[in-house]
């Protein structure tokens, strides 16, 4: 049984199910059977197709080292298919700074139609707190269906997401002309060499999570029983710099109209370690014949092309929304755990209805960035800056990506101190902004 899943199943949110009849479980990493029909439920819940066998088989060895949980109720017609999933796992999540802390992702949240709107989800999510909790780590973090189900369970919405629309007609490139070369190469190269350079990307990338081995593979078209990258039509090239080091790569499916030109380009990725390979994989794209439009999502809210070609409304930022959204369940070492933009005392009087992030702390940031938060009993340090939250808004501050201004002028932060919002602002800021490029 592996690490997490042999943590004790919540006993609370166990007792509570209990009462109605329901029972909640953790699966046991063998039991291929019992997995299958907690993915078989996983996919009705979200209205997926139902998975082949083949299908099954690879995501029972996905989901083995995680911990997936489920709801059974034995008077259903099928008492061995679970009435709700959910699964967990802990994954290096960037934060200001660079550091990729221990996080608890959850993911496949599904409670059955027939059971729905009954507390199953919120006994489920309230177990999973607690033992992340438990397992010492200091925050959740998921992506979200809708953003109306998690912000009760004092989640925030922390990195947000655009997709953008390149008209390359109108977009000449006016960017650098870097000194390395693109070429293609195959999909199965880069589930060898992308995650090394994608790790690279970590520092300067707060919001990104790890990428799990079936991501690359789904992504690159190399998963067995799903459309292959030749039937894709995925191409993949990657940046060798100067000295021929691999620096970035990008995927990308092409589909011409008519069965003839022009075409509309899909950027399905584009990782680029350096200044310079970013520069070479977006004009290789922005240049490419026979293309008169580049579709490009799950990009950053800020992406430096736009100043890299001659007309500044060529790269049209079509949509931005949320996407990672972040659950603080230890203030202290959360806040320890990223850099800061100003020194100084920042106090924040942190509200939680479910209890984890209540209380009062001081956070101390020294004049190298680095932060130290504590709870706080006495009264603050003179000049501290001071504000009241909720633990949800903390989270989205907590990247450096929300305006505490904004949180502030529509009533969700007070200030307790002169200017704090704008203080607070200031301390939190991320030159980068946080941006989180996958589903999980
Ligand atoms: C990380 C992820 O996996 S995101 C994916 C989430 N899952 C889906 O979208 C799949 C389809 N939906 C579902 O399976 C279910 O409707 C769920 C999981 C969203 C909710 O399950 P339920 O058991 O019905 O939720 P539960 O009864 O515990 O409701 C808890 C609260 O959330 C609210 N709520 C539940 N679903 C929604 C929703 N879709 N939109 C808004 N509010 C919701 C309920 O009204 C309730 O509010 P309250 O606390 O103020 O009383």
């Amino acid at each position: 049984m592996n690490a997490y899943a042999s943590a004790p199943v919540d006993p609370e949110s166990t007792a509570n199910l209990a009462e109605r009849g329901l029972r909640l479980a953790v699966l046991d990493a063998d039991d291929e059977a019992g997995l299958k029909r907690w993915l078989l439920a996983d996919a009705r819940g979200f209205h997926e197709v139902t998975p082949t066998e083949g299908t099954l088989e690879v995501q029972v060895e996905d989901i083995a080292t995680d911990r997936v949980t489920g709801v059974w109720d034995a008077s259903q017609a099928d008492p061995e298919t679970p009435v709700a999933t959910i699964r967990s796992w802990e994954m290096g999540l960037t934060v200001p700074g660079g550091t990729a802390l221990g996080t608890w992702a959850i993911s496949s949240v599904t409670v059955s139609p027939t059971h729905r709107r009954q507390g199953i989800a919120r006994a489920m999510l309230t177990s999973e707190l607690r033992t992340a909790q438990r397992l010492g780590l200091p925050i959740a973090m998921l992506t979200v269906s809708e953003a109306t189900i998690y912000g009760r369970y004092g989640f925030g919405p922390s990195a947000r997401q655009s997709s953008y629309v390149v008209d390359t007609q109108r977009a000449r490139w006016t960017g650098p002309t870097p000194a390395g070369r693109v070429q293609f190469v195959s999909p199965e190269s880069l589930l060898a060499d992308g995650p090394a350079v994608f790790e690279r990307t970590r520092d300067r990338s707060p919001g990104e999570v790890d990428r799990r081995e079936i991501w690359w593979k789904r992504t690159l078209g190399l998963l067995p029983n799903e459309p292959d990258a030749h039937k894709r039509g995925i191409r993949a090239v990657r940046y060798d710099d100067a000295d021929g080091a691999i620096a970035g790569f990008a995927l990308y499916e092409i589909a011409l109209q008519n069965v003839s030109h022009p075409g509309q380009l899909k950027l399905v990725d584009l990782v680029a370690a350096t200044d310079d390979a970013y520069a070479a994989l977006w004009r290789f794209v922005i240049e490419m014949d026979m293309v008169n439009e580049i579709n490009a999502g799950l990009r950053s809210v800020s992406e430096p092309v736009a100043w890299q070609v001659s007309d500044h409304r060529a790269v049209r930022k079509t949509s931005e929304r949320d996407h990672l959204w972040l659950r603080i369940l230890d203030v202290p070492v959360a806040l320890g755990a990223r850099s800061y933009a100003a020194p100084g005392d920042y106090l924040l009087d942190v509200t939680d209805d479910l209890g984890f992030a209540q209380g009062r702390f001081l956070l101390t940031v020294a004049a190298d960035g680095s932060g130290q938060a504590h709870p706080l009993t006495g009264t603050a340090p003179a000049g501290a800056v001071e504000v009241a939250l909720s633990a949800a808004d903390l989270a989205s501050l907590y990247l450096g990506g929300t305006s505490a201004v904004d949180l502030a002028r529509a009533g969700r932060i007070t200030e307790k101190s002169p200017d704090a919002a704008v203080r607070l602002d200031t301390a939190l800021h991320s030159a980068y902004a946080p941006h989180l490029s996958t589903w999980f």
